[in-house]
């Protein structure tokens, strides 16, 4: 495989925003003519569009969508149907090849459910990486959403941050993390430019970290330790190849094998 590959998480809060989509698939465009890319998303607002369109509701719990089995169809449709096929044609438009698959295809990751007051929502953890590497050989995009099963064919709902965590751990490639913020921030709102274990958790103590970026910080953690490298949260209109120089964003340090694991 050619150099390093790059995997890129985006949040589904782009696919509200055309002008972000654009520019990221330009940046994916141009990385990848260096290294192989892999595009994991979410799609929070698109579950939460199609659930009021069907006057369902749904919940959070500490940053997870609580996701009932009877409403897996419409989760599944939103993310790995609606949400997967808006980034494809966005990668066809910019001159990309895409494949669009979920992480249950070719046993990429395994999935178990989690807590039961969660319902149909699981932990990921790595699986077969061959159809990646086989797509990754020829020159695919290959974009996946978080939409996984357990041993006994039960769908599950995945966070796509704990996803992207996975399938960079397959493939042990560098993980970016994008949102629609400039990085993590501190109380006084300024972008902090590197966080470790312990900065992590007091700033969720303090409530400074919260929701979704609560998720994402832990995801991150968890990654940069069991790969021993940073793991970068950033913008999706950032520059890739200035985020993957270390140039604006936040890098989230790994903990030193010899210290306890931190989860
Ligand atoms: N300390 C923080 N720094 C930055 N964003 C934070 C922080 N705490 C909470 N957030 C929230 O986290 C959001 C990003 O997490 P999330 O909504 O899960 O993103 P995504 O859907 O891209 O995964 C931000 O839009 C922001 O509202
Ligand atoms: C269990 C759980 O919370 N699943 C998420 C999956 C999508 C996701 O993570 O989307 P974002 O990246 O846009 O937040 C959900 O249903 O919203």
């Amino acid at each position: 495989m050619r150099n390093h590959p790059v995997v890129i998480k985006v949040g589904g809060a782009l696919l509200d925003n055309p002008s972000a989509t654009a520019i990221l698939f330009q940046h994916i465009n141009a990385l990848s003519a260096t290294r192989p890319v892999v595009l994991v998303h979410g799609g929070g607002p698109v579950v939460e569009s199609l659930m009021a369109k069907l006057s369902l509701t749904s919940s959070k719990l500490n940053g997870l969508r609580i996701t009932p089995d009877e409403h897996m169809p419409y989760v599944c449709g939103a993310l790995a149907g609606t949400a997967n096929k808006m980034l494809c044609a966005a990668a066809i438009a910019h001159k990309l090849t895409p494949v669009g698959l979920s992480l249950l295809d070719g046993n990429l990751v395994t999935c178990a459910g989690k807590a039961i007051e969660y319902g149909a929502v699981g932990s990921p953890a790595p699986g077969d990486s061959t159809l990646l590497k086989t797509l990754l050989v020829q020159d695919y995009l290959p974009i996946i959403s978080s939409i996984g099963s357990d041993a006994t064919g039960r769908l599950l709902n995945i966070n796509a941050d704990e996803a992207a965590t996975v399938v960079a751990q397959l493939l042990q490639a560098e993980l970016l993390l994008l949102s629609d913020v400039d990085g993590v921030m501190d109380a006084t709102g300024q972008v902090l430019a590197t966080l470790d274990h312990s900065h992590i958790e007091a700033l969720v103590s303090s409530h400074t970290i919260t929701d979704g970026m609560a998720v994402k910080t832990s995801a991150a953690l968890q990654a940069a330790t069991t790969l021993q490298r940073p793991v970068i949260i950033g913008s999706w209109q950032a520059n890739l190849s200035s985020l993957l120089a270390h140039s604006g964003g936040t890098r989230v340090m790994p903990v030193a094998p010899t210290q306890e694991p931190p989860l």
